[in-house]
C-alpha cells in the first residue's frame, strides 16, 4: 500500500515545512487556550461581585472554578492529535480542515483551532475507512514525545489508503513503557471501542473483555463522551465510576480530569454501602449467603411483616371535641396504603396523613369549614395518631431491621421460610446488644442498604460506570440498580477474571440484578496491553476457568516472557528487580498476599525503594503488590514470584493467577520453587 506515513526528521524539505507548519498550529491553539483560561480565571475572580445572591453567586463560582480546571493545559500532553481534511465532495464540511484534541480551542475571533474529539465532526477521525471514508479526503495522525509534535501520518482514505492498527503512531502508542497512573487513550481510540463510547445515553452497555482490550479505557471515554453530550442533565444527576478498591480508583483518577471532566464521582462497592462503619469480617460460607439474591425476598418479607393490622380504633381530642375513626376505615386505610408498596417509610407517613385526612373530613362536616393548617398539624402529631401510627406501622431503620433480624429467631424464620434452611438461618443469627454496637461486616453493610432501600425512596445517578463488574455479588449488583433506576449503565468485566465466591458465569444473570436485563453484550478480543507470548501463557489457564469467553488476541508482537525455577525466592525476586530497573517504565512484584512482606522486606535491605498498593502515583518504581490488589492495574515489567501459591491462596486461585499473569504491558518474569500449577506446565 502505499501511504504517506512520516516520521521525524522529514526526508524531503516540504515535509520540514508541514511539520513546522503543524507545530505552528499547536503553539497558536495553546497560546489561544491560555486565553481563554486566563479569561475564566478573571471572570472567577469578579463572580461573586455580578452575580445577583449568594445563591447565584456560588452556582457562577463552581461553574467559573470547574471551566477553569477544564481549561488546564498539561504541556506534557498534546493539545491536538488528528486532522481532519474533508474533500470537495462532503456536503457540509467540504474542502474544511479540522484538528482534533481533547477539547475546543477558539481563537480571538471565535473560530476554532482545535475540535473537540467528542464533536459530531469528530467522529470521523476514529471511524472513517478507506471502504467508508465519510467524506474525508485525508486523515492525518500526529506523534507526540514530551508534549512536543514530532511526526505524523497521512492516510489519503479517497484513494483507498488505510493503515488501521499498522499505525506506527498507534504501535509506538500501544508499546510505550508504562509509568504511573493510567492514561487516556483519545488520540488512538479504536472504531469498536469509538461505537462503545459514544453509545447513546439511554443504553446500558455491557463489555466482555479480555484482558488488557481496552474495558476500562472505554467506560471512561464514554463517560467523558456523555458529559460532553448531556452535560446539563448529567451535572445535575451525576456520573458514578464504581472501581473494586481505592489502588484501582487511584490509578485511574487522572484520566477524566485529563480529558476535562472534573466533576465524575468515584467509589468503590464498599463505599457505596457507607451507612455503617465496617469492624468485623464474615466467614467465607456466611458471606455467600448474605450476597446471595434470597436474602432480598428475605429482607422484603421482614420489612413487610412490621406492618400490623389496626386493633384499636383512634380516639383523639382537639380540646373542643374528641374525634374518632372505627377499626373498619383504619383496616382499609393500611391496606390501601400497603397495596401501593411505597417504601416503607413513605407509607409510614402516608399512613398518618390518611389518618388525618380522615379526622379533617370529620370536622369539616361537623363545623361546615376546613381545620387550618395548625390544627392538621396538631392532629399528625397528636399521640393517639402516633400510637397508632408505631402500633400499625412502626418506625423502622435499616440498621435496627437487621439487627433485630439476626437478633430474633422467630422473626428471621418468618422472613426466611421457604428461602433459607434452617441451618442458613442459623448461620445468620448474631447478638448485639444494638445496632450501634453490632459490629458489622461489609455483607451487611450491603444488607443495610437493601433495607434501606425497601425503607426509603434511593436517589439515583443519570449514568454508573462499573469496572471489573464480573466479581459482583446480586446484592452488590440490587445496591447500584438502586442507585440507576433511570439513569443508564457500562457495565465492564471479563467473566475469567471472576475471583469472588459469588462471581457470575453469565453476564444476563448481572444484568438482571442490576435492573437492566436487556443491555447488549458487546465483547471485544483486541488486546492493547499483554504482548502476544505472554498472553498466549496466560491463555493456557482458560480452560480450566470453566467460562465461557472469547480470548484475546494480542496487538503486540514485542514483549519477553521469561520463566525461571529458583530455590531462593527472595533472592531470585530482588536479582529480578535489579535487572529490571536497567529498562524503562514501572515494575510490579507480584505474590501471594501472605508473601508480600517478606518479599518487601528482602527488596528494603538490599536497598530498594518500593512502593505499596496504596500509592500508585507514588515516586517508586518498583511496587509490591498483594494478588488480590492487582486488578485493573498493569505494569511495564511484572514479576510474579511464585504461582502456585497465588492459584492455592483462594478457591478461584485460578482465575486470581490468570489476572496476575495478564497485567505485563512489556515483560513478565514468572520467578517459581514449587511446580508451576498444572495447566501451566
Ligand atoms: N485504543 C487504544 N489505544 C492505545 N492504547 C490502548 C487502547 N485501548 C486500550 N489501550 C491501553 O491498553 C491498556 C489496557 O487497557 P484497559 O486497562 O482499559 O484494559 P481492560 O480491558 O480494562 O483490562 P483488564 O481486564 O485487565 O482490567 C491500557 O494501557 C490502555 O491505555
Amino acid at each position: 500500500m502505499s501511504l504517506h506515513a512520516r516520521e521525524s526528521p522529514p526526508a524531503a524539505p516540504a515535509l520540514a515545512d508541514e511539520l513546522a507548519a503543524e507545530r505552528a498550529h499547536l503553539s497558536r491553539s495553546r497560546a489561544a487556550l491560555h486565553r481563554m483560561r486566563e479569561r475564566a480565571e478573571s471572570l472567577f475572580a469578579t463572580g461573586d461581585k455580578v452575580a445577583g445572591d449568594a445563591y447565584t453567586a456560588e452556582q457562577l463560582g463552581r461553574h467559573l472554578a470547574r471551566r477553569v480546571a477544564e481549561l488546564a493545559d498539561d504541556p506534557r500532553t498534546p493539545l491536538f492529535f488528528g486532522r481532519l481534511d474533508f474533500g470537495a465532495a462532503d456536503a457540509e464540511h467540504a474542502g474544511r480542515r479540522y484538528h482534533v484534541g481533547r477539547r475546543h480551542v477558539t481563537d480571538e475571533q471565535g473560530e476554532p483551532l482545535v475540535l473537540d474529539w467528542r464533536a459530531p465532526v469528530s467522529r470521523s477521525f476514529y471511524r472513517a475507512s478507506a471502504r467508508d471514508p465519510q467524506g474525508l479526503a485525508v486523515r492525518r495522525r500526529f506523534g507526540f514525545g514530551n508534549g512536543v509534535l514530532t511526526s505524523f501520518e497521512d492516510e489519503h482514505l479517497d484513494r483507498g489508503e488505510e493503515l488501521g492498527t499498522a499505525s506506527r503512531i498507534l504501535t509506538a502508542e500501544i508499546e510505550r513503557p508504562r509509568v504511573g497512573p493510567m492514561r487516556d487513550i483519545v488520540a488512538t481510540i479504536q472504531p469498536e471501542q469509538d461505537e462503545l463510547v459514544r453509545a447513546d445515553l439511554s443504553d446500558s452497555i455491557c463489555v466482555q473483555g479480555a484482558p488488557g482490550t481496552g474495558k476500562t479505557a472505554v467506560g471512561l471515554h464514554r463517560a467523558a463522551y456523555l458529559l460532553y453530550l448531556h452535560r446539563e442533565r448529567l451535572r445535575r444527576s451525576k456520573v458514578l465510576v464504581v472501581g473494586p478498591n481505592r489502588a484501582f480508583l487511584g490509578y485511574i483518577a487522572a484520566v477524566l480530569p485529563a480529558l476535562g471532566e472534573v466533576e465524575v464521582d468515584q467509589a468503590t462497592v464498599d463505599e457505596l454501602a457507607d451507612r455503617v462503619p465496617v469492624r468485623a469480617v464474615d466467614p467465607p460460607v456466611v458471606a455467600t449467603l448474605k450476597h446471595g439474591a434470597r436474602m432480598a425476598e428475605v429482607l422484603r418479607r421482614a420489612v413487610d411483616a412490621y406492618v400490623a393490622e389496626p386493633a384499636e380504633p383512634i380516639v383523639v381530642s382537639d380540646g373542643s371535641f374528641r374525634w374518632r375513626i372505627g377499626l373498619e376505615p383504619l383496616h382499609r386505610l393500611v391496606q390501601e396504603t400497603r397495596a401501593e408498596r411505597l417504601p416503607y417509610a413513605v407509607g409510614r407517613e402516608r399512613v398518618r396523613a390518611r389518618a388525618v385526612g380522615l379526622l379533617q373530613r370529620q370536622a369539616e362536616a361537623r363545623r361546615a369549614e376546613s381545620p387550618s393548617e395548625s390544627w392538621l398539624r396538631r392532629m399528625a402529631r397528636s399521640k393517639p395518631v402516633t400510637a397508632f401510627l408505631d402500633a400499625v406501622w412502626p418506625a423502622l431503620t435499616p440498621e435496627g431491621l437487621l439487627h433485630t433480624l439476626y437478633a430474633d429467631p422467630g422473626r428471621l424464620a418468618q422472613a426466611a421460610e421457604g428461602l433459607l434452611t434452617p441451618d442458613e438461618q442459623a448461620l445468620l443469627a448474631r447478638s448485639g446488644r444494638t445496632p450501634k454496637a453490632t459490629r458489622w461486616t461489609a455483607a451487611d453493610a450491603v444488607l443495610i442498604d437493601e433495607a434501606a432501600g425497601l425503607i426509603e425512596r434511593p436517589s439515583g445517578f443519570g449514568h454508573i460506570v462499573v469496572d471489573e463488574a464480573q466479581d459482583l455479588s446480586p446484592m452488590q449488583c440490587r445496591m447500584i440498580a438502586r442507585r440507576n433506576e433511570h439513569g443508564s449503565l457500562t457495565l465492564l468485566g471479563d467473566l475469567a477474571q471472576a475471583t469472588a465466591p459469588w462471581a457470575a458465569t453469565d453476564w444476563r444473570e448481572t444484568l438482571r440484578h442490576l435492573g437492566k436485563p436487556d443491555a447488549t453484550v458487546v465483547p471485544l478480543t483486541v488486546g492493547f496491553r499483554v504482548p502476544a507470548d505472554v498472553l498466549d501463557f496466560a491463555n493456557r489457564l482458560l480452560p480450566a476457568l470453566a467460562v465461557d469467553v472469547p480470548p484475546a488476541e494480542s496487538l503486540r508482537a514485542d514483549g519477553a516472557l521469561e520463566l525461571r525455577t529458583v530455590t531462593d525466592l527472595c533472592g531470585a525476586t530482588v536479582a529480578e528487580v535489579r535487572a529490571a530497573l536497567a529498562h524503562e517504565g514501572s515494575i510490579a512484584v507480584i505474590a501471594a498476599d501472605d508473601a508480600v512482606d517478606r518479599l518487601r522486606t528482602a527488596l528494603t535491605s538490599a536497598g530498594f525503594e518500593t512502593a505499596t498498593a496504596d500509592d500508585p502515583a507514588g515516586g517508586a518504581r518498583v511496587t509490591v503488590m498483594p494478588a488480590t490488589l492487582v486488578k485493573g492495574l498493569e505494569y511495564d515489567h511484572v514479576i510474579v514470584a511464585e504461582p502456585a501459591d497465588i492459584a492455592a491462596a483462594e478457591p478461584r486461585g485460578l482465575h486470581r493467577l490468570y489476572v496476575v499473569l495478564t497485567r505485563a504491558v512489556s515483560r513478565l518474569s514468572v520467578l517459581h520453587a514449587k511446580p508451576l500449577p498444572e495447566p501451566l506446565r
